[in-house]
């Protein structure tokens, strides 16, 4: 029996069901290139560049293994069409993917095709996502089955259905991508990449993950910098899990270190708990995920405000060197991704999803299943999360006192003393030049008034369009269950979502 393992953001042998299963008939890998996705607004060439560094080492590690990664561009129906009728294949087999709503759609194109031609499709969990009706009550239960599951060793051998493919993966024409900003300080894309991350994290980075993975200043050594490698698979989520536990219960652990490593553990549980968000309502990739809130902002609102957002122009410097720093890199820690959309959706009054499109391309680890679910997060529009306000001087100062990650990516603010800095539309215009800071735009608004605006306005809006019904709804629908037993025991029903209000933050719905 000849079998397509078809590869689409699972870019690995090891632990791949699809693939181990396959390996019994002769094979076909398949990766297809789809021009039409590289040109979604949600995409980038920096995306692209991190897939094609992990199909170069795929390719290598299949050809060792007997059968070449086969790649072929177009609309997949059409590239399997095609295969079929060169290759007579009767299975293809590939795992489930919670994209966005366009990879979703040629899913339901490839299922329709498949029946039609009477080839067997079978889809394999590589998450702990669950697609279908379910309890969410068992939801944590079922993730830790996968996740202790024995992870798929990868096959000692292929027999590969096509020997030679006349397209050899290194002159591969590149997808024209919509968003070709560039990446200089991209991370690279495979699975030996990913293996030595995870190692390095595991062994060494991870003693101080608990305290450092807030700063912008310790947090690109301290947070794991896995999420572009669980992103395109190239590292399977399991192995992570299960050598994470390993790595805790080593008996010569200390303490601080094996905290540190519950802590990242349940980062990987969230994982799988904010994808499995769309995955029960794809929707949110396009509207509030509490519906009474959709109105709150309107897209095309300030225009300039989201412009200077977007290139790192705020005024407001951490804002900016975030800003900055991810265009250069394509990674920021998870605090700064949060006070980015906080500060464009609260104190910029920006609609929710141009921002979160924007940050998408700019992630070479944008996963839609956390994406969408955080983005709207972070803009208050789930209407059973604690609003989170950032101050962004306030952070500024707790994060980066001495201006280390500021001044590294807001050069114009090289010279300014620490005490201006956080600040520096304090300074007068002759102080400025003289700092050589003259070029650095001063804010549009000023941040504590922009908060009490954006405070004001949707206390109001919640208090005449929000229907407690529907917000009871949306918690059962997605909330946490273990929030939700805190809260049942702690709070009242109209305090269920009230917050820390701690790091900056208010809670405006209590
Ligand atoms: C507005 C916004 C958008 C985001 N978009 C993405 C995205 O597109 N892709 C993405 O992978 N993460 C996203 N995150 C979550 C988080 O910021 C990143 O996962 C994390 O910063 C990646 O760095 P790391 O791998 O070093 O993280 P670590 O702290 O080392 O965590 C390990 C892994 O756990 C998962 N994880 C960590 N934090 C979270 C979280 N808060 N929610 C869900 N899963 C988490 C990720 O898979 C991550 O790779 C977003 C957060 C916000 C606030």
């Amino acid at each position: 029996m000849t079998t397509v393992v078809w590869f689409k953001r699972d870019l690995r042998v090891d632990d791949h069901g699809p693939l181990h299963d396959a390996a019994a008939d002769d094979v076909i890998p398949l990766y297809v290139v789809e021009p039409d996705y590289w040109q979604l607004p949600d995409t980038s060439e920096r995306q692209w560049a991190f897939m094609h560094d992990s199909l170069l080492d795929l390719d290598a590690t299949l050809r060792d293994l007997g059968a070449p990664l086969i790649v072929r561009h177009g609309e997949v129906t059409a590239v399997l069409h095609r295969l079929r009728e060169a290759t007579g294949f009767t299975r293809l087999v590939s795992h489930e993917e919670t994209g966005n709503d366009w990879t979703f759609q040629r899913d339901r194109a490839v299922a329709r095709w498949c029946r039609q031609q009477g080839i067997q499709w079978r889809e394999y969990r590589q998450f702990g996502v669950v697609r279908g009706p379910h309890n969410r009550d068992h939801w944590d239960h079922a993730w830790r089955r996968v996740m202790e599951a024995p992870a798929y060793p990868a096959p000692s051998r292929l027999t590969p259905a096509l020997t030679a493919d006349p397209r050899a993966l290194e002159s591969l024409t590149e997808p024209a991508c919509r968003d070709q900003r560039p990446c200089p300080g991209r991370q690279r894309g495979g699975m030996s990449q990913g293996q030595t991350l995870l190692a390095d994290f595991l062994e060494q980075r991870s003693r101080g993950y608990e305290k450092r993975i807030s700063s912008p200043v310790t947090a690109w050594e301290a947070s794991s910098r896995l999420s572009p490698h669980i992103a395109h698979g190239t590292v399977s989520l399991r192995r992570i899990v299960q050598q994470c536990r390993a790595a805790a219960a080593a008996p010569d652990i200390a303490g601080a270190h094996r905290r540190s490593l519950k802590a990242f553990r349940s980062r990987l549980h969230w994982h799988c708990h904010f994808i499995q968000k769309l995955e029960d309502e794809p929707a949110i990739e396009f509207q509030t995920i509490h519906p009474d809130l959709e109105g709150l902002r309107n897209p095309g609102d300030w225009p300039e405000a989201l412009e200077r957002w977007r290139e790192g122009t705020t005024g407001w410097p951490l804002v900016d060197a975030c800003m900055r720093a991810l265009h250069h890199s394509g990674w920021i820690n998870f605090r700064m991704r949060a006070m980015l959309m906080a500060v464009a959706s609260y104190h910029l009054h920006q609609h929710w999803r141009e921002p979160a499109l924007h940050l998408a391309r700019l992630f070479t680890d944008y996963e839609p299943g956390i994406h969408y679910p955080q983005a709207q997060m972070q803009s208050g529009l789930t209407g059973i999360n604690a609003l989170r306000i950032y101050n962004p001087v306030l952070q500024s100062h707790k994060l980066d006192p001495q201006g280390r990650f500021i001044r590294a990516w807001v050069p114009e603010l090289a010279d300014v003393p620490n005490e201006w800095l956080h600040t520096p539309w304090g300074l007068s215009s002759t102080q400025r030049s003289r700092l050589g800071a003259g070029a650095y735009p001063t804010p549009l608004i000023d941040h504590e008034e922009a908060a009490r605006r954006a405070r004001a306005h949707i206390k109001a809006w919640r208090q005449q369009h929000v229907r407690r019904e529907l917000t009871d709804l949306v918690l059962e629908r997605h909330g946490s269950r273990a929030t939700r037993g805190r809260n049942r025991q702690s709070t009242s029903p109209s305090k269920r979502q009230s917050g820390s209000g701690n790091n900056g933050q208010m809670d405006l719905f209590q």
